[in-house]
């Protein structure tokens, strides 16, 4: 029988900075099948610091539960390559995209994740305009949009998460990329027939929220609202 357990299932999280003060607290919210939850709120609010707690990255109280179990009993390595986090800024990163692509996928692999595509990922970011030489730089060379699509690549190359959270993903894009990548990303959580299932996306565009999200989440330090349309000026 199928599970009515939601995708993802966050009740009375609190996140706190390392001097004790709240950044957020009753934050409480279910993500289903098919959604894709823009989440806003004003600069410094505590959006990164959510899709952190929601990846198990960060310390948080409160529960976070992924189809009806906490993180630590899929075993955490496992939950985020289920949930998975991409970073605003990979450049971060050491070393190039293929060697962490590989790592990943080797990782995958030895999990029995299933099937692990590295062709897939190569393809993507090709259709994104991206360079295949560019698969053997340095992170750290790469202009902030390469990085940006090389790491939303890899996240589809490896075909395992059925959560994304989204971090800014096209913030570093043109207006056409940026079109190309929501497309992608919106028609993957439409189609039935691949992995992915739903999309924690923060954006500080209304226009973009408008353009890919059917929920509208709103953070602030006093917990999260769901909204019928993007808050202005979030
Ligand atoms: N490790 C940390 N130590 C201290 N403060 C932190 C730490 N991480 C985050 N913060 C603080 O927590 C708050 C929330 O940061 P966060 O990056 O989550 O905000 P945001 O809503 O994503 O901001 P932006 O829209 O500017 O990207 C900020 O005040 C930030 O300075």
């Amino acid at each position: 029988m199928p599970s009515c357990d939601p995708l993802l299932s966050v009740k009375n999280l609190v996140c706190s900075r390392p001097e004790g003060d709240p950044i957020f607290s009753n934050v409480s919210f279910v993500v289903n099948e098919g959604d894709i939850c823009v989440l806003r709120a004003r600069s410094g609010a505590g959006k990164t610091t959510l899709l952190k707690c929601l990846a198990h990255l960060n310390l948080y109280q409160g529960t976070v539960e992924y189809r009806g179990k906490q993180p630590k009993s899929y075993g955490v390595p496992i939950y985020r390559t289920h949930v998975q986090y991409i970073p605003q800024r990979p450049s971060l990163l050491p070393s190039t995209p293929r060697d962490f692509l590989e790592t990943l996928s080797e990782f995958h692999a030895r999990r029995k994740q299933g099937h692990v595509d590295l062709q897939h990922a190569v393809d993507v970011a090709s259709a994104w305009g991206v360079d295949e030489e560019l698969w053997d730089r340095a992170w750290n060379t790469l202009s902030g949009g390469e990085a940006q699509r090389l790491a939303l690549a890899i996240g589809f190359g490896l075909h395992s998460a059925e959560i994304l959270l989204l971090d800014e993903p096209t913030s570093a894009l043109d207006l056409d990329t940026s079109a190309k990548v929501e497309d992608t990303l919106i028609e993957e959580v439409k189609n039935p027939d691949t992995m992915l299932k739903a999309i924690v996306w923060i954006t500080h565009s209304e226009e973009q929220a408008l353009r890919v999200g059917n929920r509208f989440l709103h953070l602030s330090a006093s917990g999260i609202d769901e909204e019928a349309t993007p808050t202005n000026g979030a």
